[in-house]
């Protein structure tokens, strides 16, 4: 069980000193318990929050307020590889590249494991058929969806207990989102992963067993699809038609 007690994270706004009374409010007294084996997908407008809190679960942010405790234990002062060895891994939206390493080193070190036959379980786990695939160099070359694939692999090649996947779906075609929360899920089931997707894509959020929706730092709803559906809907359309001077009915959507 992995459970956030009134979290904040605040930031100095640019220029201001640390103390500053000017300081930005990014995630404010956020309460929530992640149940594990659960599916969990993060959503909510651009800059609400979402990436904040998935980097605050795994120690890549600090706190400013709160606490996280994971399975009875008060994890909010575990650096990222304390974190990790506990059994939390983040897969990144934008994973970085590594000229001169390849595939086959970054699942060997996340594997644990440089044998042959286990590294070939694992990519087929992904979905990656080709052997040649892991001896690719994890350089610039590679194409936004592979590097997205080698980032999976990744994750899941550590078993997680927790595994958080910010934006999955990020550079990877309309065919290959299916397969891949196809395998999500099927991570979960299999090994009990309690699972979170930060996403803005309808098909994680159909897959999740709840939705949690981030408005400016705070919970604005969780639950189930069915019951987040109205609340996305009026999101969707502009709120500032005051201040553009659009027609009432204009209804512009971002
Ligand atoms: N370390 C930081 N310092 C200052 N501001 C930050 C920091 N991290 C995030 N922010 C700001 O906090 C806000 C929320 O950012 P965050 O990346 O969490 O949004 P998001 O909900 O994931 O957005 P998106 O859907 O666009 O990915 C943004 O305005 C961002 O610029």
């Amino acid at each position: 069980m992995l459970e956030l007690k009134d979290i904040s994270f605040r930031t100095p706004e640019s220029g201001a000193g640390t103390q500053s009374p000017a300081d930005r409010t990014i995630i404010q007294d956020l309460s929530f318990t992640f149940e594990p084996g659960s599916f969990y997908a993060i959503t909510g407008p651009n800059g609400s929050g979402k990436t904040t809190l998935a980097k605050l679960i795994m120690g890549i942010n600090e706190l400013t307020s709160g606490s996280i405790i994971f399975n009875g234990s008060d994890i909010s002062n575990l650096s990222i590889h304390e974190r990790s060895n506990a059994g939390i891994v983040y897969g990144f939206q934008h994973p970085a590249r590594f000229k001169g390493t390849t595939f086959r080193d970054l699942l060997s070190i996340a594997a644990g494991s440089d044998d042959e036959d286990k590294l070939v379980e694992i990519i087929s786990r992904v979905g990656v058929c080709s052997l040649d695939f892991l001896d690719k160099s994890v350089d610039s070359k590679l194409s936004g969806g592979e590097i997205k694939k080698i980032e999976l692999a990744t994750v899941i090649a550590k078993n997680p207990k927790v595994a958080i996947y910010d934006e999955p779906d990020t550079g990877i075609d309309l065919w290959t989102i299916g397969p891949m929360v196809e395998l999500l899920k099927r991570e979960q089931k299999d090994n009990k992963t309690t699972t979170i997707v930060v996403s803005h894509n309808k098909a994680f959020l159909e897959a999740a067993d709840t939705l949690l929706l981030i408005r400016e730092g705070k919970i604005g709803y969780s639950g189930d699809l069915a019951g987040a559906l109205p609340i996305l809907e009026d999101l969707s359309v502009c709120t500032f038609n005051e201040l553009c001077r659009g027609e009432d009915n204009a209804q512009c959507y971002r």
